[in-house]
This record gives structure tokens, C-alpha cells and sequence, in this order.
């Protein structure tokens, strides 16, 4: 069998130490300073255009600091990896893949063998709720039910954090509430540290160990404990 990771089972520690962040001329972050502990779930909650997309490209690799450091246990984060798994708003499956398919492509890049991708796909679709789905197209799905692939897309390489970025975002309140029941539940199975990205009050206190809300001002809040009427105060 194929060892997936060297490192599976080990939870990551991220940190934002005096992180800037920006596109251009356009300066978003300044001095962002953030350690999420292994196995923590953090949800940043904060208004639109505060800056939450823009902290998680960071984290993911895909935006470099223009100040400040960006670790991963201790490393500089310098591009993505799938050890840092990604989830969308938009499903970004691919539409001509059917969804084991989609499932096994991070196996595939890792360089997993045929018969073991398979076997950890099909686990994964069971556990997120798709058994008998597997020869679908994603197009054949529901928004739900894509969400759910890409859950299992995110989550079967066994990466050591996934980094959310709304993925709940277009759902409406009852396949909400049921992907949010399976994260919590899958999330207890894996070795992952999350960073999850909402502006859904509700959605950060459910889900968060800890409530950051992203500040006007671009400085990070921790409001953990807060009730929600406190949390929306501050966006
Ligand atoms: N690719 C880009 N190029 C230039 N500016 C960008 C880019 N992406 C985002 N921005 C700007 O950066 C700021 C923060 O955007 P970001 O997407 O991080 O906010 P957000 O809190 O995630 O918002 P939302 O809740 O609406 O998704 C905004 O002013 C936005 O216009």
C-alpha cells in the first residue's frame, strides 16, 4: 500500500506572524497575528470585502506576504500544498470527471496506486453520504450533494489542514445545516486543523472551538464566548 503521507495523523499548527496582505497597490491585511493550534477549528467571521477570502489564499500559499511571515509547523508557507487542503464556495469540481473521479484526484497527484484510490474514494463518498453516486457527473447533483463531493475531494488525502472559504455560502438553510452536521461529524475522524471562513453568525458559533471576527479595520477579534448579538456588533 501507498503511504499517503509521511506526516498523516499529525495535526498542523499555522501562524500569521505580522502577516500583510494585499493585491497590488491594494493593501487589505496589515500585521495579522495568528496561531491556530493543531486539531483546532477557527472560524473567521467578518463583513464582506474585510479581508476573510484574502487571509485564507494566504494560509493556502496561493498570495504571498508582502510583510510578516506565514507558517505551516514552523515552515514558511510558499505555495500551495495538499497538505493544506482547500474548500470553495464555488464547487470547482471538474465537470467531465465523474464523482470518483473527482474524489481520487488528489490521490492521483500524490502518486497513489490505482487500486488503494479507489478504495479511499469510495470510503469518502460513502462517509459524506453519496454511496451509489460515485458514477455521476457533477452536473447530475444537487449543489448539496456537490459540496459533498468536494468535502471528500478536500478530506481524503488526509491532509493536516483544510481551509474553508464558505463553502456553505449557496445552500440554502436546510442543506446547510445537514453539511454542517457532517463536517462536524467527519471532522472528528480526521487529523485536520481548520480554518473556516463565513459571515454567517450562526455558522461561526456552531462550528467554531474559536470565533475570530476580521474587523473593519483589518485587525483580528477573538470574540470566542461572545453571544452572537456581540459578534454582530462587531462586523
Ligand atoms: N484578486 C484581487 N485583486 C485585487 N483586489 C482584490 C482581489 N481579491 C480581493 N480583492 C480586494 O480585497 C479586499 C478583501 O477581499 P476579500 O475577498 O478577502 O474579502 P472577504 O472578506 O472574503 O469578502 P466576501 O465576504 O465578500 O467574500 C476587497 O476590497 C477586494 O475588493
Amino acid at each position: 500500500m501507498t503511504t499517503v503521507t509521511t506526516t498523516a495523523g499529525k495535526r498542523m499548527r499555522l501562524v500569521l506572524a505580522g502577516a500583510a496582505l494585499g493585491y497590488g497597490g491594494h493593501p487589505v491585511l496589515d500585521e495579522v497575528r495568528l496561531e491556530v493550534a493543531p486539531g483546532e477549528i477557527v472560524v473567521v467571521v467578518g463583513s464582506s470585502g474585510s479581508g476573510k477570502s484574502t487571509l485564507l489564499r494566504g494560509l493556502a500559499g496561493l498570495l504571498a506576504p508582502r510583510a510578516g511571515r506565514i507558517l505551516a509547523d514552523g515552515a514558511e508557507v510558499r505555495g500551495p500544498s495538499p497538505d493544506r487542503a482547500m474548500i470553495f464556495q464555488e464547487d470547482g469540481l471538474l465537470p467531465w470527471r465523474s464523482v470518483l473521479r473527482n474524489v481520487e484526484l488528489p490521490l492521483g497527484i500524490r502518486g497513489v496506486g490505482r487500486a488503494e484510490r479507489r478504495r479511499a474514494a469510495l470510503t469518502w463518498i460513502d462517509r459524506v453520504g453519496l454511496a451509489g453516486f460515485a458514477d455521476r457527473l457533477p452536473r447530475e447533483l444537487s449543489g448539496g450533494m456537490r459540496q459533498r463531493v468536494q468535502l471528500a475531494r478536500a478530506l481524503v488525502g488526509a491532509p493536516r489542514a483544510a481551509l474553508m472559504d464558505e463553502p456553505f455560502g449557496a445552500l440554502d438553510a436546510q442543506t446547510r445545516a445537514e453539511m454542517q452536521r457532517l463536517l462536524l461529524d467527519v471532522l472528528r475522524d480526521t487529523a485536520a486543523t481548520v480554518v473556516f471562513v463565513t459571515h454567517d453568525v450562526d455558522e461561526a458559533l456552531l462550528l467554531g472551538d474559536r470565533v475570530l471576527v476580521l474587523g473593519r479595520t483589518g485587525g483580528l477579534r477573538s470574540l470566542t464566548g461572545a453571544t452572537r448579538e456581540q459578534i454582530v456588533k462587531e462586523l
